[in-house]
């Protein structure tokens, strides 16, 4: 009890005079556990870390741990996803789940992209739409949160481009956006500049849900 007590007025006392010079918002920022964003892939390392910039109430730091595979709806995996990398890193902790889905094959390949882009490259993928009229697909985004207290609800945050599968055009470093055209776009996402693609990708408009929620959480 004494101790409880002891670092409570320790912590009030932190609060008071943090507060005061930086405002609540960076005495949240410097003092709370980190999340751990945990991804394998550093392509879209990189783009998280240039969509979310400064404006983030909480440090983000990242691990690249190989976290399994799940099968399921696109949410379904990225919350399993999820549930493993908390038991990994016992804490806060981030992670995302891309799909691809063809509207043509029913929303396939959708979160086996993966594999499909691994075996057919984005050559094969435009292929495989070819006795098909419809060239439409959504690329999706889901970012699951824990909180690292396996009672807390794990949150999600969804981003959505729709756009059209095309024969691949621009660099070839990050997996399948030489075949991704997106809606009001003549480029691929790969033609695009990082900046364009950012700010109208999947990816991107997943880290501003996920922003808005840290911001008006705090
Ligand atoms: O913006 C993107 N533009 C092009 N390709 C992309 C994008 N985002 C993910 N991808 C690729 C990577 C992987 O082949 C598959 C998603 O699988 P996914 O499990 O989410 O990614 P991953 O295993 O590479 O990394 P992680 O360790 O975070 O699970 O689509
Ligand atoms: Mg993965």
């Amino acid at each position: 009890m004494w101790i409880s007590l002891k670092s409570a007025i320790f912590r009030s006392t932190r609060y008071y005079s943090r507060s005061s010079i930086k405002g609540v918002a960076s005495y949240f920022n410097t003092t709370m556990e980190p999340i751990v964003l945990v991804t394998g892939n550093q392509n879209k390392l990189a783009e998280f870390n240039q969509t979310i910039g400064n404006n983030f109430p909480r440090k983000v730091i990242s691990q690249d741990i190989d976290l399994p595979e799940y099968q399921g709806e696109p949410s379904e995996v990225a919350r399993e996803k999820c549930k493993a990398a908390a038991e990994k890193v016992k804490g806060p902790c981030l992670v995302e789940d891309t799909s691809l889905c063809f509207n043509a094959l029913g929303g396939m390949p959708g979160p086996y992209i993966k594999w499909f882009l691994a075996k057919l490259g984005p050559a094969g993928l435009h292929k495989l739409l070819e006795g098909f009229d419809d060239k439409t697909a959504d690329a999706v985004c889901i970012f699951a949160y824990s909180s690292g207290n396996p009672d807390d609800e794990i949150q999600l945050f969804e981003g959505r481009t729709s756009g059209k599968i095309v024969s691949p055009r621009g660099p070839t470093n990050f997996g399948w956006d030489p075949c991704f055209q997106p809606d009001g776009f003549e480029m691929t996402y790969a033609e695009m500049k990082k900046e364009t693609k950012n700010k109208i990708s999947h990816r991107g408009k997943a880290v501003e849900a996920c922003r808005k929620y840290f911001t008006t959480k705090i």
